[in-house]
Order: C-alpha cells, then structure tokens, then sequence
C-alpha cells in the first residue's frame, strides 16, 4: 500500500509552506527554539538547547519521512522561505493513529500560524496515511496550544501525564483526538424530497463499480483531501444526476475519474448497499466490469490501487462498503 511519502511534496498552507527541514534551517531553528518560553511547552526538547542538536534532528526527519514513521516538517513562509515554526507527525503504524506536535517561534507568535499548519497536516494525515485518527498532548498549564487544538477539530478526551525533558520530569497534560469526522467538511446531501417525512433522511443514489482486470484485482480509489470521508478507499464511482440512470452515471464518471470508456453491456449489476450515513440514506447498486476501452489514469490526482480480492480488508472502506467488499471477495 502507498504508505509513505519518499519524497515529500511541500503542503501549501494560505501563507505558509509546511516543507522538509533542510539543514540550512539548522540556525535557524536552534535560535527559535532555544527560547524557554517556547522550550517549557515541549516534551523532547531539552533547554538549553545544544546548537549540533539542531543539525542531528533535522538529519534524523529526513531519515524518519522517508521511512514513513514520522513527518516533522518545517513551517516555511511563503513569500520568503523564513523559518517560523515545526509540525509534525509521528506515526503509531499498529494503532493506525499519528501524534501531532508543533511549535512557533516565539516572534511570530499571535498570526494564528499553528493552527493553519497544524489543520493542514492533520487533514493531509487522515487523507493519505493509512491511519483513522490523530492525537495531541498539551500542558495543563498552556491554555494557548489547547485552543489550536480545539479550533482545527481535537476533541478534548481526558488527562495524564508525560515526561518533559525541557521540565526535568512528568507533567500533567490534556489529551486530545481527533478522526475523520472531525475534520471532514459537512457531508453533501441531496435536498430532501417534497414527499419525505421531515425528520427522515434524503436517498442519495450514487452508483459504482468494481472494475476488474486480467489479473482479477479490483480498483479502488482513495478520497482526496478536502472531502468528506478523505482517505478512505472505494469504488469508483459518484452521484447520479436527476435524468441519469445509474449506468449512465458510472459511464459519465469512469471517463471523468479514470479516462476510460465503458459501455452500459459491460456493466453486470452485482449487489448494492444500503447505509444510513447521518445527513443521507445512501443507496448504492455496484456493479461489476471486466471490458473497458484505455487506459485507467487517476484524471482528478487521486491515488488508485488494483487490490487482490483477499488484500480489499487491508484497505480502509466506509462503512456502507463493508458488506459489499465480503461478498465481492467470496466471488472473486
Ligand atoms: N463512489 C463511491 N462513493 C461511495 C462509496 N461508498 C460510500 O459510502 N460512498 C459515498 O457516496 C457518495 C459519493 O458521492 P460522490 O463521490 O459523487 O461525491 P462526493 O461526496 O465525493 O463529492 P462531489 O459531489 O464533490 O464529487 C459520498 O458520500 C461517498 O462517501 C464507494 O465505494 N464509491
């Protein structure tokens, strides 16, 4: 599964470009963090703050990225590359959850730059790696980094405590969490149908396919950034229009998604999905389609995977797919 990120693709905040530390931040950095005011709030950051330290930590990021084990980045301004502050990411492959840590130099402080990089590297988590949820620490005592916390989307979940190195000892921390929910943008819902009942949910009809090649692997998607759901893997597939049937709508999608072309003979009703999401009822025939003409390109940058039947588990689905994804793999 594409995990990891060998190389790292700079992400683009409004102001900000959340980039790989390269060793000429190296001075900088030493002198932004050798601060106590910004040090105390740290948990792995010593004060004071050796100045080769600065160059081992940015020679150990490079290492982690492209391992896929974590993602410390620096927080670079846009218009003129200045150094003002880290997010990062370190990731728990077994839980499938990341912890997020940043900090900003104590300058720059009061223009609202955690939280833009912290929500972005937080949405482009749970949109390309394979975990459901994030969580962040923050001193009971700093108030500040639990409001960033609470603005991008972390929900508060208890208390404990943790080493600080900068504090010589345990202190007492806020947990917080945050999952796919949290961060997704309101789901799109139809407008409810004049006749539906008012407390009951529209039907959104989306149609998709599990499109099979020779090698009887199955294509799935991933959602980008930005949707609801982000992250998740699944068929390709989308809404259909008022007029549209559903093969119609999947003929209209395969080529907008994928470049392909497919024809209405090609396309065998196979099962179809049922799921109550909360602020729509999906109803989702899929079908199955072995015969396309061209070649299968990711038209809109989404990442794709051809996934042998018995791997579908591996691949994080919403929830209305899980039923489908067994059946399909008992037939494949
Ligand atoms: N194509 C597809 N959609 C699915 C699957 N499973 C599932 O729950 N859905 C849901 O069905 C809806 C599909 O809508 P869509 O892809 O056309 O639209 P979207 O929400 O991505 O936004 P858009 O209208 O901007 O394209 C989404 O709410 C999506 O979460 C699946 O396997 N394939």
């Amino acid at each position: 599964m594409p995990d990891s990120v060998t190389a790292f693709a700079p992400l683009a905040t409004e102001r900000f470009l959340l980039r790989p530390l390269r060793a000429e931040d190296a001075a900088e950095l030493h002198r932004l963090v050798n601060d106590w005011e910004v040090a105390k709030t740290l948990a792995r950051v010593p004060f004071p703050y050796p100045r080769d330290l600065a160059d081992e930590w940015i020679g150990s990021t490079a290492e982690r990225v492209a391992a896929g084990e974590a993602y410390h980045l620096a927080i670079a301004r846009r218009e003129d590359d200045v150094l003002v502050g880290c997010v990062g990411l370190t990731l728990d492959v077994a839980a499938r959850s990341a912890e997020l840590g940043y900090w900003v130099g104590r300058r720059h402080w009061g223009q609202g730059i955690a939280p833009e990089a912290a929500g972005r590297l937080s949405r482009w988590a749970l949109a390309n790696l394979n975990i459901d949820r994030l969580t962040a620490s923050a001193l009971t005592d700093n108030a500040r980094s639990a409001a960033v916390l609470t603005r991008i989307g972390f929900r508060e979940t208890g208390a404990g405590a943790q080493d600080f190195l900068s504090r010589g000892g345990a202190m007492p921390v806020r947990l917080f969490e945050a999952g796919r929910a949290d961060f997704a943008p309101p789901p799109a819902a139809p407008a409810a149908a004049p006749e539906a009942a008012a407390d009951s949910k529209p039907i959104l009809l989306v149609a998709a396919v599990g499109l099979i090649d020779a090698d009887n692997r199955v294509l799935l998607a991933r959602r980008p950034e930005g949707k609801p759901l982000a992250g998740l893997w699944e068929f390709p597939g989308g809404k259909v229009h008022p007029g549209e049937t559903p093969e119609r709508a999947l003929i209209r999608e395969l080529k907008e998604e994928l470049g392909i072309d497919v024809t209405e003979a090609c396309l065998a009703p196979f099962a179809f999905a049922s799921h109550g999401y909360e602020a729509f009822h999906l109803l989702m025939p899929l079908y199955l389609c072995r015969r396309w003409q061209g070649q299968v390109t990711a038209m809109e940058g989404q990442t794709l995977a051809w996934v042998r039947p018995m791997r579908l588990a591996d691949y994080a689905m919403p929830p209305a797919d899980r039923p489908l994804v067994a059946l399909l793999r008992d037939f494949l």
